[in-house]
């Protein structure tokens, strides 16, 4: 073994921070050395713990260090934060483990001046392990739920406004929880119950998803991509929040369907086997290379009747229009529902972003009501969970379209059936476990 865990953390959330890399590319790229696939997990908990839990960690050096913090050098400060997390998180690392290892990597990377320092908070971080550091909660919730679950306080604002304050406390803690996996089954190919055989025979437990009639959860193995069941096509990796859009949109074998934000392609295939690779898919987005992961995704899964085509779907098309059966808004969005998952994405965004993607999202969708003929569907989702991004968006494209009203969605199961009859459902993972999600379905009357 000629690496360090450790220090590939380290570097990670040195890349992630500094440079803006996506973690999850990140990570995938690091791990490529790594031989043990425990020492693959640990890379990957330290890593997703930091960023899940960062406010949390840094008030607790902030408090415990006597250099202050926004004048701690920037790779130390990844090797406290590291540190803390052990302590903090990682029942298994004794105490005695994280600080030493800690010192040894301050030293790894030419900082040994500095190993008394990350030694000292690191053992008094073990010492105070029952204190938290955190504000009164009843006169700064605010400021105690950011620093708790550690997300910027704009975040914990708009969810106060949209949820008040005990559901955007669950909701804020299931951010922080590891999510499930999912795989959608192609129905072209295999049945869920084929599947689960199959999946069964490599050793991966796997059982059928609550709302989603293709999901399955499963067990997380290595390698699932290397399957040979993968490589032929018989699923697809998707989180059952996603499966259900075509299940909502439940389009006719030999429709045409427009997918204007296409990539890669996820939902776009899925449409093509609910309608048994029967008509014709026009995939559009503005990106060339997500067009190239739309096309390998429909190879893979045996699909021939979606059309690529590179297109801003700002930019009103004259010659789409009233000519698609079924039209998909899958709009780009801010993803505040995807913060299990994608832990850097509440660091990336900020509140400004919601303003800029809203009036986007109402662009879009207008063009693409256009495009539908009379008594066709359009679908409006979003992986975000903001109302400004949702609800207002339809409402405010149906307060200016009175071609288009919500249609119940009868295709789908849940205890709270109030929205599937109003035209809309809404996901949480704190309350349906799959990723935070919006679809609603509105049909073109006139
Ligand atoms: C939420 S993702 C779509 C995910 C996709 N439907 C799937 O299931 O795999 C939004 C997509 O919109 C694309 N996009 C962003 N702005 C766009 C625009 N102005 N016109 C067309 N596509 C756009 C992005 O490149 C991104 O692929």
């Amino acid at each position: 073994m000629n690496y360090n865990a450790r220090k590939i953390a380290v570097e990670i959330l040195h890349s992630v921070e500094e440079l803006k890399a996506f973690s999850n590319i990140e990570i995938n790229k690091r791990v490529k050395v790594v031989k043990d696939i425990r020492d693959e997990n640990l890379i990957r908990e330290l890593v997703y713990g930091v960023l899940e839990n960062k406010l949390y960690i840094d008030n607790i050096i902030k408090n415990l260090s006597r250099t202050k913090y926004n004048k701690i050098d920037i790779i130390i400060l990844q090797i406290l934060r590291i540190g803390v997390y052990q302590i903090y998180f990682m029942e298994h690392v004794p105490d005695r483990a994280a600080c030493n290892e800690s010192v040894d990597l301050t030293k790894s990377f030419n900082k040994k001046r500095l190993s008394g320092y990350v030694n000292g908070i690191l053992r008094n971080a073990s010492r105070n392990k029952s204190k938290e550091y955190l504000p009164n909660k009843k006169n700064n919730l605010i400021e105690y739920l950011s620093i708790k679950y550690s997300h910027p306080k704009w975040i914990v604002e708009v969810f106060i406004k949209d949820f008040g304050e005990s559901f955007t406390e669950e909701l804020l803690k299931s951010n922080n929880t590891n999510p499930p996996l999912s795989v959608r089954v192609n129905r072209n190919i295999v049945t869920r119950d084929e599947l689960i055989q199959i999946l069964n025979s490599h050793d991966i437990l796997a059982e059928k998803t609550n709302y989603s009639k293709d999901g399955l959860i499963v067990s997380k193995p290595r390698n699932i991509t290397e399957l040979k069941e993968f490589k032929e096509g018989y699923f697809t990796i998707q989180d059952e929040s996603s499966m259900l859009v075509a299940q909502v949109m439940d389009p006719k074998e030999g429709s045409i369907v427009l997918d204007i934000c296409s990539g890669p392609g996820g939902k776009a295939t899925h449409i093509a086997e609910a309608m048994n690779n029967r008509g014709k898919i026009i995939s559009r987005d503005i990106f060339d290379h997500k067009l190239d992961l739309i096309n390998k995704n429909a190879l893979r899964l045996n699909i021939d009747i979606i059309n690529t085509e590179e297109y801003d779907a700002l930019i009103f098309d004259d010659s789409l229009k009233k000519s698609v059966d079924y039209c998909l808004v899958d709009a780009p969005c801010s993803g505040l529902g995807l913060l299990r998952r994608k832990p850097d994405i509440r660091w990336n965004k900020s509140i400004g972003d919601l303003d800029t993607l809203s009036k986007m999202q109402i662009t879009i969708l207008r063009n693409a009501a256009e495009y539908v003929k009379t008594n066709g569907i359009l679908i409006y989702s979003t992986c975000t969970l903001t109302k400004k991004e949702n609800m207002n968006v339809i409402n405010e494209f149906l307060k200016l379209n009175d071609e288009y009203s919500l249609v119940e969605i009868n295709t789908v199961d849940m205890d709270d059936n109030e929205s599937l009859k109003k035209g809309y459902i809404e996901l949480y993972p704190n309350i349906h476990g799959t990723d935070g999600f919006f679809i609603a379905k509105l049909k073109r009357i006139k």
